[in-house]
């Protein structure tokens, strides 16, 4: 008989990215063994851990078997291919996955750039320093114009990111967008087509999206105190 190691997925549920890979993982019910990396502890942190786990000393990232391999949009499509789950979250249909691939390279310098460092500054970076007013008004300004930008360069006229269906690309999103309630801010104050998305994808997610944000929702409640 021929053993199958399962794949390691190594992440903490304070990355968006690994959350985004928790949910995919699950809703195409692709087996993994789940290691946790403690980020606060600064497990991620040594050589040794660059060496032996990733090289970008950042998590996601996963083992299958000897393969290494780090960066959560690029582990989606080793995993789309490697399992055949392309469907329906990631579909292999030329113009479908077009616009998935679209949003995902926007994301970078945009929500995720935007929202993380938001988060930095409001919450990571005064554990450390004094933040002046004024940059952190500038990251607010910069993170409050990428949600703009989700409502009406991507929502304006479609259920989904990447159109009428749910993907991959709106799961990325969502654990990037929600975050922002761990600093206090609730994006969906105001915006009522972000807030009827969230609520979908969060939806579509489900039991899932739950579990992963279990940890959001407790800096969530914390802020308000
Ligand atoms: N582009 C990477 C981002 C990875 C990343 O920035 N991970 C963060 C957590 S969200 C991390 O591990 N930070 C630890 C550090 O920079 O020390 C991906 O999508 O996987």
């Amino acid at each position: 008989m021929k053993l199958y190691k399962k794949m390691k997925l190594f992440y903490d549920l304070l990355s968006q990215p690994s959350r985004t890979l928790f949910i995919y993982l699950k809703l195409n019910k692709i087996p993994f063994e789940a290691c946790p990396v403690a980020l606060r502890k600064g497990e991620h942190l040594t050589e040794d851990f660059k060496e032996k786990c990733s090289k970008f000393g950042k998590v996601p990232f996963i083992h299958d078997g000897d393969f290494r391999l780090t960066e959560s949009v690029a582990i989606v499509r080793y995993l789309s291919e490697k399992y055949n789950v392309n469907e329906p979250l990631y579909p292999k249909d030329a113009q479908l996955r077009g616009k998935i691939d679209e949003y995902l390279e926007w994301q970078h310098h945009n929500i995720r750039a935007n929202c993380s460092m938001y988060f930095i500054m409001k919450c990571i970076e005064p554990l450390f320093k004094e933040v002046p007013d004024k940059k952190l008004a500038a990251f607010k300004k910069r993170m409050e114009k990428s949600l703009v930008d989700i409502q009406e360069l991507f929502l304006k006229d479609q259920e989904y990111l990447a159109g009428n269906s749910f993907t991959v690309a709106d799961i990325f999103a969502a654990t990037e967008i929600d975050q922002l309630r761990a600093t206090g801010y609730d994006p969906k104050d105001n915006r009522p087509v972000l807030a009827a998305w969230l609520d979908r994808v969060k939806s579509n997610c489900e039991p899932y999206y739950s579990e992963t944000h279990e940890i959001v929702e407790r800096f969530a409640k914390k802020s308000k105190l």
